[in-house]
């Protein structure tokens, strides 16, 4: 089987009867997204929070009944992919676009289960360019105020060349490459701090769980600090 949709399936086996669950976004959060489907059509009863409009669109499709924050106390489990894991479980999101929705389900469940395959997995994170949600106005200068932190700030484009890339929530991102991240809490803080970013998708001591899939076909949920 595919190390992404392993590791999903994997972490779906978590989910019981009964809870509010968080779904992710991408290709690993679709495998995931998929065999919640198949659970319910099998008499699974969960109500479920989309991370994106196209994972609710999916869910939807697959009979996964989906509800608003207005109709929940709290998430009880999230499971979502991630760009770059590192050895303290702090994790990149937002290569899809999704992670201010993301950040707030997640912020919001109980219990954060990361899927993803091993090519995610990473001493330290920086490899991945850090995807940045930034409001439109003045968006030129909030780039130039992130490049100032030491990085390549790239405004993302969609790749049909319709012009800039625009989120769930009406933003843009940016991709910053740093190349290597050394202090994630302090990066985190001081991007957050410039006026026009909405929220990074950096994910500092979120994480509950890491489920990998590897390219030998094995899973395995990671202990902390064994990567
Ligand atoms: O953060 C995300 C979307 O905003 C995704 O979880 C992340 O980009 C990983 O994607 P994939 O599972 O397709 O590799």
């Amino acid at each position: 089987m595919e190390p992404k949709r392993a590791a999903a399936e994997k972490a779906v086996a978590y989910i019981h009867d009964g809870m509010v669950v968080g779904l992710g976004t991408g290709t690993t959060a679709y495998w995931a997204i998929q065999q919640i489907g198949k659970r319910v059509q099998e008499g699974l009863h969960i109500r479920a929070i989309a991370t994106s409009s196209h994972s609710e669109s999916l869910a939807r499709e697959l009979g996964i009944p989906i509800v608003s924050f207005s109709e929940i106390d709290g998430i009880d489990l999230t499971i979502d992919g991630a760009d770059e894991v590192d050895l303290a479980w702090n994790v990149t999101k937002g290569g899809g676009g999704a992670l201010l929705r993301e950040k707030i389900v997640a912020s919001a469940s109980k219990r954060l289960v990361i899927i993803v395959d091993e090519s995610k997995l990473a001493p330290q994170l920086g490899r991945f360019p850090l995807p940045v949600e930034i409001v439109k106005f003045g968006h030129e200068w909030t780039l130039k105020r992130l490049a100032s932190l030491g990085c390549q700030a790239t405004l993302r484009t969609f790749s049909s060349g319709d012009g800039p890339y625009i989120t769930d929530n009406g933003n843009y991102i940016a991709d910053c490459a740093f190349g290597r991240i050394t202090n994630p809490q302090i990066l985190h803080e001081q991007i957050n701090q410039i006026p026009g970013v909405v929220d990074n998708g950096l994910f500092i001591g979120m994480a509950g769980s890491v489920v990998v899939g590897y390219r030998d076909g094995s899973v395995r949920e990671l202990e902390k600090e064994s990567l």
